[in-house]
């Protein structure tokens, strides 16, 4: 992975109200980055100011190394949340004409066109308004004109919201292909569960503040607790009186319990396999929810 994007000490007010403060994270290459925080936690600013669309107080974007240049935007995908789509020009028609607008040729714009409307399924509807598309549908046609240059950096305000599963597996499916390609993609979301499914790397912000970044994995390693999930054959009650051990949760053969600190898990496990078979120990990863939960405090 190559870092590409760089949002460094942005600080953005509205007025008397501070929306971001001190706001740092970057996209990388190849990656799909969550952009995760509840309403109202300066997402959409965030991605405002990356895309050059409103000015930061202070702080600095850049692309490559480099302030981001009129160039460079033009390399830029955005899908912006109050989307931007003429409802009364054709959703072919519109496609093509931001492609062209992006700097494509006639042809090429075309032919993109008609590659992505096929690939999002929306080839029937590419000759109707977009006032006329369900709400799924216009949603993926905005997917499709943020994508029709085939962008460097993608952007995408809430690209979820309102697709239904069928639907979200397609955008997906599309995103990845882009990512695999070498472009960064960073999309906003408050469906956790989404994106712990979907994302590589994750940013979680708070009331303008980031709270936590870097690779999922790393992140749930980070803030796993020292508790563990072990099945075992007979009943698992021995471990109320295994030192170090508290059990938080027992039933039958399956507990949960906490490690207090310098504790040795491994010494755990050879007491349960004296007692005979373990058929399970592992620690207990916390979900993104339990991530962004505690780190929101
Ligand atoms: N143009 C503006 N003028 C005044 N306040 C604004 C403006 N744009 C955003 N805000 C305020 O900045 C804060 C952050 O808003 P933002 O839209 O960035 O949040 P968000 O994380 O994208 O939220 P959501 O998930 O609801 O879209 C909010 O309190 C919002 O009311």
């Amino acid at each position: 992975m190559t870092t590409v994007l760089n949002v460094e000490a942005v600080n953005r007010s509205f007025g008397e109200r501070q929306v971001l403060k001190d706001v740092s994270f970057s996209v990388g290459t190849g990656r799909l980055t969550g952009f995760v925080g509840a309403n109202g936690a300066g997402k959409t600013t965030t991605m405002r100011i990356v895309l050059g669309v409103l000015g930061a107080d202070s702080g600095t974007v850049s692309w490559r190394g480099a302030p981001v240049t009129r160039a460079a935007r033009q390399s830029f995908g955005y899908m912006p949340e109050e989307r931007g789509l003429y409802p009364k020009m054709t959703v072919g028609e519109q496609i093509v004409y931001l492609g062209r607008l992006h700097g494509l040729s006639a042809a090429d714009a075309r032919q993109r066109t008609t590659a992505l409307l096929e690939r999002l399924e929306l080839t029937e509807r590419a000759g109707e308004t977009v006032e006329k598309l369900s709400l799924g549908n216009q949603q993926r046609a905005q997917i499709a004109a943020a994508l029709v240059h085939d962008p460097e950096l993608l952007v995408l305000d809430e690209p979820f919201s309102g697709l239904d599963p069928i639907a979200v597996e397609k955008v997906l499916a599309v995103l990845r292909e882009r990512a695999r390609a070498g472009a960064a993609v960073l999309f906003s979301s408050h469906q956790l569960e989404l994106v712990e499914r979907l994302c590589d790397d994750l940013v979680i912000i708070a009331d303008g503040t980031i709270r936590a970044a870097g690779p999922r994995a790393t992140l749930r390693e980070q803030y796993t607790l020292p508790r563990y999930r072990i099945e075992v054959d007979g009943d698992a009650g021995w471990l109320r009186d295994e030192p170090g051990v508290t059990l938080t949760e027992l039933d039958g053969a399956h507990a949960v319990f906490d490690l207090t600190p310098g504790a040795d898990d491994q010494t755990v496990l050879r007491s349960a396999l004296a007692r005979g078979p373990v058929r399970a120990f592992a620690p207990v990863r916390p979900t993104l929810a339990e991530i962004f939960h505690e780190v929101i405090q």
